[in-house]
């Protein structure tokens, strides 16, 4: 029986969850869409959906769903995990799916704290820095599907939801547990619904889960969750564990297939074209996934290898990606491309690929989807928020990254033993 039930928002943003929650010390599964049998067996479950830009009804039944089933097996508290980068849009979906699961469980108020340090995200009086940038100055203003253009996230959640958002200000933050409970309590009482947590360090993020501990829904990115396992610790619920991250070895040829076109992603396909074979489709000259596929189909021949990857990308700069959107509107060039990205990673995994790096969000969604795949047992990080995963049925090693994460040499460094 799960201690602990998560709802992603997208499907790499479950595994860094995922990964958080193993590195202290909860066994995970994800399991991919909402649970229609019994739950896994684990300390915490991540149900990973498909939500982040779906039409807002569609994004609020599936969480409500998630949320029933999470319950019903027995979680005690839930987390509802979107990006770092706290990636919407006015109209959602962050607002309404967070009021939803508020009222489902019968609570009034949750903290909404995107930070996650360890990959240069921090909140500083409301505002969400990615490195030393505004998120509105981050690169994520181009993102193709969710652009970030105010940084001052307390007017970004308040443009979502009809439930006041207050502040717990970095000096609360910085005076710890007690004075973050009192924060929360004083918001609460003053009417607020929601409360943008500021967290720059990981032992505020720490100190912020403590205070989280009766807190029926927690919200956030994946660094919330650190803080959590501790609680059902000192509860006694949860043993103390090293092998929380523990995978069958890795088999088969290797490969990257990339959708995002995010600064970081277009950083590593760059790095990786002076060292791996590397595929770079146009989309724009190419508005056409089976074409895209069958270009793909025909490169990879005689290219996989077992020791080292190959790299098939449709990403590319804001220019091109807004020349697609132009020409298709932004819904059907990000799905033409999902569909064109998923294909090929079918076509990789046909041919014999038995270990594959994703990159993207939405991307990975696809990718999962097209392959049938039911739960992923979450193994070690490759770099923070990425971890390679144990995909079933198939036993396909896997890792989604989200486009914004990794190192320059993530996809080099991602297949070094
Ligand atoms: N060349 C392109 N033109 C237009 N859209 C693209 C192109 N390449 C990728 N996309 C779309 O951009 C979106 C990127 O989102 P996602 O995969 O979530 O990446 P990230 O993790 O960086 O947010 C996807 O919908 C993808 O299909
Ligand atoms: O919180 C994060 O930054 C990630 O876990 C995440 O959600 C990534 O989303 P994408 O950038 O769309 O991959």
């Amino acid at each position: 029986m799960p201690l602990l039930g998560c709802i992603a928002d997208d499907f790499t943003g479950a595994t860094d969850l995922a990964a958080m929650l193993v590195a202290h010390g909860m066994t995970t599964v994800q399991v991919i869409g909402v649970p229609r049998g019994p739950l896994p067996e684990a300390d915490a479950v991540v149900v990973a959906l498909k939500s982040r830009t779906a039409p807002v009804a569609e994004a609020v039944a599936a969480s409500l769903a998630a949320c029933d089933a999470l319950l019903a097996g027995g979680a005690r508290q839930i987390l509802f995990k979107y990006c770092s980068t706290f990636d919407s849009t006015d109209e959602g979906n962050i607002g309404p799916v967070a009021d939803a699961l508020l009222k489902r469980l019968q609570s009034g108020f949750a903290i909404a704290c995107p930070a996650f340090p360890a990959n240069g995200r921090s909140v500083f009086q409301g505002h969400l820095f990615v490195g030393g940038a505004l998120l509105s100055e981050s690169g994520m203003e181009s993102h193709p599907l969710t652009p970030m253009r105010d940084a001052n996230l307390v007017r970004v959640l308040s443009r979502q939801t009809d439930g006041g958002v207050g502040l717990v200000p970095f000096a609360v933050v910085e005076q710890g547990e007690t004075a973050i409970r009192q924060a929360f309590t004083r918001l609460r009482d003053g009417g607020r619904r929601y409360a943008i947590t500021d967290a720059v360090t990981e032992a505020h993020l720490h100190a912020i889960g403590r205070a989280c501990a009766e807190h029926a829904l927690v919200t956030g990115g994946s660094g919330i969750a650190m803080g959590l396992p501790q609680n059902f610790r000192d509860q006694g619920l949860l043993p103390d564990r090293d092998d929380a991250d523990a995978l069958p070895p890795p088999r088969g040829a290797m490969a990257v297939v990339a959708g995002s076109c995010s600064r970081a992603t277009l950083g590593q396909i760059g790095l990786a074209r002076g060292h791996v074979p590397v595929l770079e489709l146009d989309p724009l000259v190419t508005p056409d996934a089976a074409a895209l596929v069958a270009e793909a189909e025909a490169w990879m021949e005689g290219k996989l290898s077992d020791s080292r990857p190959v790299v098939i990308a449709a990403s590319a700069p804001p220019e091109k990606v807004a020349a697609l959107q132009r020409r298709l509107g932004r819904e059907e060039a990000g799905a033409l491309v999902e569909r064109a990205v998923a294909g090929i990673a079918a076509a990789l995994v046909a041919r014999g690929v038995g270990r594959l790096v994703v990159a993207g969000g939405e991307t990975s969604g696809a990718v999962v989807q097209r392959l049938g795949i039911a739960t992923l047992r979450i193994g070690h990080q490759i770099d923070p928020g990425v971890p390679w995963t144990h995909a079933e049925p198939g036993g396909l090693h896997l890792a989604l990254k989200s486009g914004n994460f990794g190192a320059r040499d993530f996809f080099l460094k991602a297949f070094m033993a």
